[in-house]
């Protein structure tokens, strides 16, 4: 179990980022328990990377302040903690793989595995005799993650890194990092536009858009917070909607003819919405569910048409 009283992994305070006047992420705040593993979900241009430039120091925030274990990132004491695979996981491409490893030993001395870097390496056929330019896409993954892993940092960044995978490959990666969280119990964000493959992985989630946190929370406690309604729509009613259901409790309703589905917040302390009834059929949403209805509940860059009517 972790430490309530613990630092967590991440805390982000009213983090704004622009750039040139174009504001990329506003009034962020969240915070991240150490041991998670968290998905960082959003459509294009949502502030994922930017984000996560923030999370390893390679970004200043323009406003608020966002800390590494009560670290600030990009000093030493959060370094030394921080493993971060960005989108076009930069490898030398002249290097060998045995030679690209010696690289990881050089810049973790200290913490460094090569029993574990070797062995994720080895465990995807990878010769360390081979150059990195002439792997496949999925292999350089896996020799990132063999780098990032063998730091044995406490904090893994992973930006879209089972993007250019097959299932099978995704698979495996998951697998390694669900291994590494069982083991040490570090903690994981990993950026995907795939949302259920990380349904079964992830134990938290952070839902940016439009450079603003729709959603940041327990996975359990987000499906046990709403329910997905769907039946006849209400003929008596503009919206089809139960008569007696709590308007403000809709994030999202859909009308197909005379079907309705809907995503609503349940009541507090209970859960069902208020003023549904057993004629309806209500069930617990899939996390994809809950993602996908506050991402269709709100205008696309929310933050920048925000902006614009400032
Ligand atoms: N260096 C930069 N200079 C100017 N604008 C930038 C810069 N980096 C990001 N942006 C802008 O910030 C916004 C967020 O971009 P970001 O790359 O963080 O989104 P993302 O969620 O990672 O997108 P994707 O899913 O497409 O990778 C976009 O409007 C983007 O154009």
């Amino acid at each position: 179990m972790n430490d309530p009283t613990a630092e967590p992994a991440l805390r982000a305070t009213a983090i704004g980022q622009r750039f040139r006047g174009n504001r990329a992420l506003h009034d962020c705040d969240f915070e991240l328990p150490a041991g998670r593993i968290a998905a960082l979900v959003g459509p294009n241009g949502a502030g994922k990377s930017t984000l996560f430039h923030l999370m390893t120091g390679l970004l200043r925030p323009t406003t608020g302040e966002m800390r590494v274990f009560g670290a600030v990132p990009g000093t030493r004491a959060a370094r030394t903690r921080t493993a971060f695979i960005s989108q076009d996981k930069p490898l030398y491409p002249q290097f060998t793989v045995a030679e690209m490893l010696a690289v990881g030993r050089r810049l973790s001395p200290r913490h460094w595995d090569q029993a574990k870097a070797e062995r994720i390496v080895g465990e995807g056929g990878i010769s360390p005799k081979t150059r990195i330019g002439t792997l496949s896409g999925g292999k350089r993954t896996r020799v990132a993650l063999a780098l990032a892993l063998g730091k044995q940092a406490d904090l893994l960044l992973l930006d879209e890194p089972l993007a250019d995978l097959d299932p099978l490959v995704r698979h495996e990666v998951t697998g390694l990092l669900m291994a590494e969280v069982a083991d040490r119990g570090i903690t994981v964000v990993i950026s995907s536009h795939v949302l259920p493959e990380l349904e079964n992985v992830c134990d938290h989630v952070l839902l940016l858009q439009g450079g603003r946190i729709r959603l940041a929370g327990d996975t359990q406690d987000l499906r046990e917070a709403y329910t997905r309604l769907t039946g006849r729509a209400d003929p008596d009613t503009p919206d089809g909607l139960p008569p007696g259901a709590d308007r403000a409790a809709v994030v999202h309703a859909t009308t197909t003819g005379r079907h309705l589905s809907a995503l609503l917040r349940n009541a507090p302390g209970t859960s069902l919405p208020s003023g549904v009834d057993e004629h309806w059929i209500t069930r617990a949403p899939s996390l994809e569910e809950i993602l996908l209805a506050h991402l269709r509940s709100a205008p696309r860059n929310a933050a920048h048409a925000t902006e614009a009517a400032a």
